[in-house]
């Protein structure tokens, strides 16, 4: 009886999958959404602004939907040549998903940078967008009725209409189950496009590199962030381990512009290297499910970010 198949009543009628990117200046909690949506932890969050430089996708796996969720980075006026890379990046994905999240935090008026935002928005005709307030635990009731008719306005100003307007928290977790129901709605018809219980096709290397550059980022300011860039060079499990007791050597450079900055990341004694290290470690380990060893060096990339060849050797 076990393997009869599931009654037609039991399935849903349709199938539909695809694509969604959350759009949103810079810490208007995409990358928290995102951990919420797919319940891990996948993409990396953190007070500052522009930490996420590579496109991660999370996948929320449900019955009657695949949603496939693309979190780019702060789209920003470009100051370097990384900035206007990482804007391109942003541009290439709008055109290619099949919905478009734009975020937009309750606890902060909309501005001129989410005009801005909006305006490009407003370009992308065909991919239905819709808007996300986030943040809602941070703002009584009338505040958020306030900045939902303002997002709503701010759409009309500009010639177009959300397909949804919905407020959220990330933290709390209240309505995130209906952000999901909302956008999964929203997708084509379609069969799943990964394998169930996947939860990103993020290269393990890359991940593990953006814990890392977290860890190495908790606690420092001003310049910095923009200057720190971290590659793993190997990534392979130690040889001669008894089955039962695995260890993965990873092996990574973080690349900083500046001696003094080399400075700040290793800390008086080392200290401060080592303590990032026992972090990103920990964190590794639970993404991966096995022990780590990790070995972590800094280098100066002159002005990294500035330089075509340097940032390409970097991934970008
Ligand atoms: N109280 C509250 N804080 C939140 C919520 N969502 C995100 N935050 C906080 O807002 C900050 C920014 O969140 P992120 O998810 O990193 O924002 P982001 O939009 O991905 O930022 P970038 O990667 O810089 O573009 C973090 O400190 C989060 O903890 C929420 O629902 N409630």
């Amino acid at each position: 009886m076990s393997d009869r198949p599931t009654s037609a009543a039991a399935r849903p009628a349709v199938h539909r999958s695809g694509f969604a990117c959350f759009v949103g200046r810079p810490n208007a909690g995409k990358s928290t959404l995102t951990n919420a949506l797919v319940g891990t932890k996948v993409a990396i969050t953190s007070g500052r602004p522009q930490t996420t430089r590579h496109t991660v996708r999370g996948i929320v796996h449900r019955p009657d939907a695949q949603l496939v969720l693309v979190d780019t980075p702060g789209l920003h006026k470009p100051r370097t040549l990384l900035g206007q890379r990482l804007n391109d990046l942003v541009r290439t994905t709008w055109a290619e998903v099949d919905i478009i999240g734009f975020c937009l935090p309750a606890d902060q008026k909309v501005g001129p940078g989410d005009r801005f935002i909006a305006k490009e928005l407003a370009e992308v005709r065909k991919t239905p967008k819709v808007a996300i307030v986030t943040k809602t635990d941070l703002v009584d009731k009338k505040t958020l009725a306030e900045q939902l008719v303002a997002v709503h306005r701010m759409a009309a100003d500009l010639g177009f209409e959300w397909a949804e307007i919905i407020p959220v928290s990330a933290v709390s977790g209240d309505q995130v189950e209906l952000v999901a129901d909302l956008l999964a709605k929203l997708l084509p018809e379609g069969p799943p496009l990964y394998p169930d219980g996947e939860l990103t096709d993020e290269p393990e290397q890359i991940m593990a590199a953006e814990l890392i550059r977290e860890a190495a980022l908790e606690g420092v300011r001003d310049e910095l962030p923009h200057s720190l860039a971290v590659v793993i060079e190997e990534m392979i499990p130690r040889e001669d381990r008894p089955a039962d007791k695995p260890l993965l050597d990873v092996h990574a450079y973080l690349y900083v512009e500046r001696p003094s900055q080399k400075a700040i990341v290793i800390g008086a004694k080392g200290a401060r290297l080592k303590d990032v290290g026992t972090r990103a470690r920990r964190q590794i380990e639970a993404l991966l499910g096995t022990p780590v060893y990790l070995d972590l060096h800094v280098k100066v990339a002159k002005d990294w970010q500035r330089d075509p060849k340097q940032l390409r050797r970097l991934g970008f």
